[in-house]
This record gives C-alpha cells, sequence and structure tokens, in this order.
C-alpha cells in the first residue's frame, strides 16, 4: 500500500493531505473520486470530468419520461433515502465508523494484503460513541471540512475511521467497520462473488443471512451515517479517514424515520414482504417511501388463482400474457403480398392509412343494410392509434341533415357500444363510399361467428365430453345443437345484462340501436359490444323528414324485440329457433332447460302489445346482477395487482434505458473515452456488479432478485453502499447508491441536452 500511495503521490506533496491538493493523476481535489483511492494500475480510470458533492437527495425530476419513479414525490423519493439511511443506521450500531468515502486498494504488486487484513480484524465489535470521541480528540488532527462528504450520516457515530487497506488499523475504533467490512469483501473481487446464498432465497423463506462477497441486503457493510467533514490520514500506507467533530453535529434528515430492512431498494420488486414498518411517529408523508415496493400479490387475489406458483406472485399468469399477446399480434398483423393484390386497398383513405381487411373481400350484403360493406382494420395518420373502419361501397350521401344523428352517436360513450368516432366520404377506394370510423378491439368476434357456428363433426360423431351435463349421459346429448352444447345459464345471462347496459344507454340518449342481431355485436374476450352503431340511421336516413327522430320510439321497440328473439337464439343456440313457426317449440326448450326467469325474460320481450323499455328487465336480471359485478369486480382486483407489479418493471425499465444509453457508448462529443471516464466509470463497474457478476469459479451468477435489488436501491438513490471492483481487479470502489444515481443523472442529462 504504501508503495502504492508513494507511486501515486509525489514525494513533494507526501507530508499533504492527499485530500486537500489535486492528486497527479489529475483528480480535483473536490472530487468525490478523489477519495476513492482508485490505483494507477486501474486503466480504466481515467477521471475527465468530476463533479462536485452530489446532491444525493435531489428530487425525482422527469427527464424525457425516463426519470425517476411513477408518480414518486420528491418528498417520497428523499423519504426513501432517508429511510435507507435509518435502516442502516439501526442495523449498523454496532458498526460505528463513518466517514465520506472509502477506497480499499491492493498494493501496487496486486497482493491481496489488505483484504486479509482486514477479514483478521472481525473479532473487534461495537465501539461506544464516548470511546470514538476520545479517540477522536487523541488524534488532534485538524478538522478540516470536506465538500465531498456524504451526508446523512447519524451524526452519533461519527469519529471513528475507517481502514482502507494495508495494515491492521491503528485506532481500534476503525475496527468495527473494518470488522463489518471484511465480512461482506468479496474474496475474488468481482469476480468472485463467494455467494452461498441466493438473494431469491429469502423470497421464498425470509431473509438469509448476506452471502460473501457482497453487499448483503438487509444492512450495509459499509457506515452509512456520514458526518460532512472527514480527516484523512495516512498511517503506514493506509488511509484513514476521521470525520471531524463538526460532522457530529450534522443532524440528518431521516433520523425520525424508523423502517425494517424494507427500503425501497430492497428485494422489493419481486415479493420480499418487506413492507415499511412504522416504528415510532413517522409523519405520514414519509411513508411514500414505501410505494417503491411491491409488498406482493394481496391475498384475495393469490386466492383467486387457479394454481398459487410462486412465479405468480412475480409475474403476469400465462393466461394473461398470452391473452394480450394476441392481442397484439391481431393488431400488429400486416399483409402479405398475395392479400394485398387479392384486396386491392389504397393506401391512403383520407386520414387513415395500413389498412388490414377484417373480412373476406367480397361480402353479401347485410339485409338490413343493403348495400355491400366491408370492414377494415387502419391507422390514424398523425396519431398512429388504430381504429375499425368500415366502409359502404357505392353510397352517396343525400344530405347533411343526417350529420345530427353522427353528432349524437358520437357522444355516446359507454362500455357495451363500440364508439363512433368519426364518417367520411371518399373516392380513395374507387367509388363514392361512405366510412364510418370505429374504436378497434383486436381479436374481436361477431356473436354469430362464437355461438352460432357448427362446430366441425368428424364423420357424425359427437364428442360426448362436450356439453354441460355429465358426459355420454342422455341429457348431454339432447343439449347438443349444430353450434355446439348449451351455453351455461349464467354465459346468457352475461351476454343480457352486457346488451341490456348498452341498450339502456343508446335508448337513453334518445337513439336506437336498430341493427340488433348476431352479424352486428362482437365480443372480445367476455366484452359485448354492439359494432355497428348509426350505419342504419346513415343508410335509410329520410332527408324530407321533418323530424329524423320522429320515429325513434318505434325503433326503440324494434330494439327489445330484435333482443328477445337474440336471447331466445342464445339458449337454443340456433337462429332457427326464432323462426315464427319455431317460437312456441323453441320457448318450450328454454322452459325445460332454463329458469322461469329466463324464461319470462324472453316473453316479455316477445309480448309487442305494451309498450316495454329496458328498464322494466331489471327485477328479470335480479340478483344475477351482483354475481356479475362481483365477477367484474374481482377482475379489476386480479388486474390492479398485475398493474402494481408492471408498474415496477416500467421503472426499472427507465434506469436500464439510461444506464444503457450511457454505457460502452463508444463516442460522445467526441469523446471515445467518455463511457469509461469520471461519474461514468463507476457505472460501468457498477454495470459489471449487476450483470457480469461470477462465481468462485467463474461461472456466471445470474440472479434476477440481485439485479432487481439493486436497481431499486439505485432508483431510490439508497445511500447504502455497494463496492464495486474494477475490471483488473486492482481496485475496489465503495460507493453509495446515491452517489451512483448521481452519477447516472448528471451523464444521461449530458446525453440528454447533446441530444437536444
Ligand atoms: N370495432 C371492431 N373492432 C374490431 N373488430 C371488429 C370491429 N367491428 C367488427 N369487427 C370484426 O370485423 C369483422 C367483420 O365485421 P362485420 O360487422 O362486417 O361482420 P360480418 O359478420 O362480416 O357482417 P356482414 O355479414 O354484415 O358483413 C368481424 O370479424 C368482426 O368481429
Amino acid at each position: 500500500m504504501s508503495t502504492f500511495l508513494n507511486n501515486f503521490f509525489p514525494a513533494d506533496t507526501a507530508a499533504m493531505d492527499p485530500i486537500f491538493f489535486s492528486p497527479t493523476n489529475g483528480i480535483p481535489s473536490e472530487s468525490k473520486l478523489a477519495t476513492y483511492m482508485v490505483t494507477p494500475q486501474s486503466p480504466e480510470f481515467i477521471p475527465a470530468r468530476i463533479n462536485s458533492s452530489p446532491n444525493f437527495y435531489a428530487p425525482y425530476h422527469m427527464n424525457n419520461g425516463l426519470n425517476g419513479v411513477n408518480g414518486l414525490t420528491a418528498a417520497a423519493a428523499a423519504a426513501a433515502a432517508a429511510a435507507a439511511a435509518t435502516v442502516a443506521a439501526t442495523q449498523s450500531t454496532s458498526s460505528v465508523a463513518a466517514a465520506a468515502s472509502v477506497s480499499i486498494s491492493k498494493t501496487v504488486n496486486g497482493s491481496n494484503s489488505s483484504i486479509l487484513s482486514m477479514q483478521k480484524t472481525t473479532s473487534v465489535s461495537t465501539v461506544s460513541q464516548q470511546q470514538q470521541q476520545q479517540q477522536q480528540q487523541q488524534q488532534q488532527q485538524p478538522q478540516k471540512q470536506q465538500s465531498q462528504a456524504t451526508t446523512g450520516g447519524s451524526g452519533t457515530n461519527s469519529s471513528a475511521p475507517i481502514a482502507i487497506s494495508g495494515s491492521a488499523p491503528p485506532n481500534p475504533a476503525a475496527a468495527p467497520f473494518v470488522s463489518s467490512m471484511s465480512q461482506q469483501t468479496p474474496l475474488k473481487a468481482r469476480n468472485a462473488m463467494m455467494r452461498q446464498d441466493s438473494p431469491t432465497a429469502a423470497l421464498i423463506g425470509g431473509e438469509k443471512s448476506p452471502p460473501h462477497g457482497m453487499t448483503p441486503h438487509g444492512a450495509s457493510p459499509i457506515p452509512t451515517t456520514l458526518p460532512a467533514s472527514v480527516h484523512q490520514e495516512n498511517v503506514g500506507g493506509t488511509i484513514y479517514f476521521y470525520p471531524t467533530g463538526n460532522g457530529a453535529n450534522n443532524q440528518p434528515v431521516v433520523n425520525s424515520v424508523v423502517v425494517d430492512a424494507a427500503h425501497p431498494a430492497h428485494p422489493a420488486h419481486h415479493g420480499v414482504v418487506n413492507a415499511v414498518a412504522p416504528l415510532s411517529a413517522v409523519p405520514p408523508q414519509l411513508m411514500y417511501a414505501g410505494g417503491h415496493v411491491y409488498p406482493g400479490p394481496a391475498s384475495n387475489v393469490i386466492a383467486m388463482q387457479p394454481k398459487t406458483q410462486l412465479e405468480s406472485a412475480f409475474f403476469m399468469p400465462d393466461e394473461l400474457r398470452s391473452d394480450l399477446l394476441a392481442r397484439n399480434e391481431i393488431s400488429n398483423l400486416i399483409m402479405d403480398a398475395a392479400e394485398a393484390a387479392q384486396h386491392a386497398l389504397p393506401l391512403e383513405v383520407d386520414n387513415y392509412h395500413a389498412l388490414y381487411p377484417l373480412e373476406p373481400p367480397v361480402q353479401p350484403m347485410h339485409t338490413k343494410l343493403t348495400l355491400p360493406a366491408s370492414t377494415y382494420r387502419a391507422t390514424h395518420n398523425s396519431t398512429g392509434f388504430k381504429y375499425c373502419l368500415r366502409r359502404l361501397h357505392g353510397f352517396r350521401l343525400q344530405s347533411t341533415k343526417c350529420m345530427t344523428l353522427v353528432e349524437m352517436w358520437k357522444k355516446l360513450q359507454h362500455t357495451n357500444v363500440v364508439q363512433l368516432r368519426e364518417v367520411f366520404t371518399t373516392k380513395a377506394f374507387g367509388d363514392n363510399s361512405l366510412v364510418l370510423v370505429y374504436d378497434y378491439y383486436p381479436g374481436s368476434q361477431t356473436l354469430l361467428a362464437k355461438y352460432f357456428t357448427p362446430t366441425p363433426d368428424t364423420n357424425g360423431y359427437t364428442d360426448p365430453f362436450q356439453g354441460e351435463a355429465r358426459p355420454f349421459s342422455h341429457k348431454s346429448n339432447l343439449q347438443r345443437t349444430n353450434n355446439g352444447p348449451l351455453l351455461p345459464e349464467s354465459t346468457i345471462w352475461s351476454i343480457i345484462m352486457q346488451l341490456t347496459a348498452g341498450l339502456r344507454a343508446i335508448h337513453q340518449a334518445g337513439l336506437a340501436c336498430k341493427i340488433l342481431d348476431p352479424t352486428k355485436i362482437i365480443v372480445t374476450g367476455k366484452r359485448v359490444r354492439f359494432s355497428s352503431c348509426c350505419v342504419s340511421d346513415i343508410t335509410q336516413f329520410d332527408p324530407n323528414a321533418a323530424n329524423p327522430l320522429a320515429l325513434v320510439n318505434m325503433h326503440q321497440q324494434d330494439d327489445l324485440t330484435a333482443l328477445g328473439r337474440l336471447v331466445l337464439a342464445l339458449a337454443c343456440r340456433c337462429l332457427q329457433s326464432v323462426q315464427r313457426d319455431n317460437v312456441q317449440s323453441s320457448i318450450d326448450m328454454v322452459t325445460r332447460n332454463y329458469s322461469t326467469d329466463l324464461r319470462n325474460f324472453i316473453v316479455y320481450l316477445f309480448t309487442t302489445n305494451n309498450r316495454r323499455t329496458v328498464t322494466d328487465l331489471m327485477p328479470m336480471i335480479g340478483a344475477r346482477f351482483y354475481t356479475q359485478l362481483d365477477a367484474l369486480q374481482a377482475q379489476v382486483d386480479m388486474q390492479d395487482d398485475e398493474l402494481a407489479k408492471e408498474m415496477e418493471n416500467g421503472r426499472l425499465y427507465r434506469i436500464l434505458v439510461k444506464l444503457n444509453s450511457i454505457n460502452e457508448r463508444p463516442d460522445f462529443n467526441l469523446d471515445c473515452t467518455w463511457s469509461e471516464t469520471g461519474d461514468r466509470y463507476m457505472l460501468k463497474l457498477f454495470r459489471d456488479f449487476l450483470f457480469h457478476s461470477v462465481t468462485e469459479d467463474g461461472r456466471p451468477w445470474l440472479d434476477h432478485a440481485h439485479i432487481v435489488q439493486c436497481l431499486n436501491k439505485l432508483d431510490a438513490g439508497s445511500i447504502e453502499r455497494v463496492q464495486l471492483m474494477s475490471r483488473d481487479e486492482q481496485s475496489v470502489l465503495i460507493v453509495s447508491y446515491a452517489e451512483l444515481k448521481n452519477c447516472l443523472e448528471n451523464a444521461f442529462s449530458e446525453l440528454m441536452s447533446a441530444a437536444n
């Protein structure tokens, strides 16, 4: 070590306190990096620009959307860091040393003496504050302010020196710190994390003792209570940092917060139940510190999942994921050349492009539309959002008076009605077409396709396992129709509730659906929506009528009749069941297979001599409404929980974006060493620590929990410290996450300002 120091500092300055002059490596004296004492043998360390003392508690700020934590207030961020400080302080009461910053360096020849010497000191234990103060007085060293001293020290443990390297410390007060350090110092530094326990173990069976060679999760080995000013002393080649008395007065901002080891920076993301636990009077606003922590799924959500596996606590259920993926895939489908030739679609239609057909090219006319129609998915030119375009071929708008109705439909917002966005005429298809633009729901099926399409039979053999009743029973086969087994009554009621909800909104808006049949109702997952609203209002518009809404009451009554027919068809699972001659036998079938309520519901809608309203249907739905509400709320609970997990993922993603924009950047402002120097150097080593750790025998050490934990600590700006090893294993930097965060923010803002 002494060799190293002699090399590092020229003889004429050797007597000077190295912190207060500019070392020959060009590091300004005020630099925090200067105090890290990186060896000259570390070729990567070429500081170019050094920051002054970082503002470790700088509030989160939004920076191009990539910064910080979603919705985390500055107070919350500070509280998070504060919580970490207190956690560490609480846990390291026996390790009383405190210092601005620390470096552990090997000797020039690369021996492990420093680390070994520290290991020898592990037997030393707690030193009281009074002892430290006495020792501090005995030292009688000039108490100099150091601007780069980290803040956040508790001030109670500020006088113990911190051993850096070389032989045993002259001041026994240093020992406790050295002791805890040595327990955590990687024996093989960066490349040998000597881990015996994975942090994931904590996910299963509570906190395990921290593995060797890595900063433990629960308690920082490095004192986290740092005074504002530090004096350093070189004894026999070992540098000791002595906090000055001033530091003792430097009360941290966080003392009032007492938390358990569940600092935001803890393995929060992946389910360790590390909720912040207030043990004393905690100001409520500081509790935001726990906002970083995903506390694991709620017990009610876990109970809802069919298979409660460990992964389900951390990741999205497979079913939901595959649903979302399927929807994305459908949404992103593009035509191949053959399809494009077959459909011959224009490149652009009004404000939309990338048309993709949702049905085969030649469509038979819908009986009520009397015009050929096609449906496409298309992307809006300026917003990039996808919409559903319904084109009426060869349609000339006779009068713009119908626009009154269009405006009424555009205003109608309901979760069971596909919303109309706009209507325009176009010649882009080579004819006069009218286009109605609706919201697009990928993966939708019409009710016709879902429930009234014959299931393929193999040689007349029907699968006895299909159907709701017991397999092979007489009832089971009787309940089968051409289109599959009869639907469970709960499914029919679920559709009824959704359709009546949509219809109620339409009627209350003074409109009528007019085309209420299985081809114009779409099903997306379990959601049912009216999909072709307004089409009839345009195509059947009478420009000579004094009041276009004069007949709306009659149309609303027709809607209710159509609803009755639709429900009957669903209950019989057969469209022919609603033909005039079949209605009575179909109702008999409903009586046999379903509840009286369902039968009464259908009969009510078929009884046309009274004026009917949707509201009258409510009592027939009755308590089933509560069942539906309960199912929906359970789904909301589940999705809320998924959202909480994904929020954490999004936050970590943003940090990774920043980190990766900086790491290994080949060139920045004509400086090809930018990403390897100054603040960025620490980020590089941190990246190695995160992702490139290896076991003692050189195998990659991959632990998701380690990565998540460390990223969380970085994001929270925890004052817990981490040991980073240079790639040549000649130097160790000990740096707090707060400093790393500061480095990250600075480097990224440099990139941002250059990009702008
Ligand atoms: N808003 C929408 N979002 C996503 N897909 C939709 C939307 N509206 C309709 N679709 C889908 O587009 C396809 C065609 O719809 P359309 O209403 O034309 O049904 P159809 O059975 O072809 O009726 P028709 O025989 O009258 O043309 C269907 O697969 C339907 O699920």
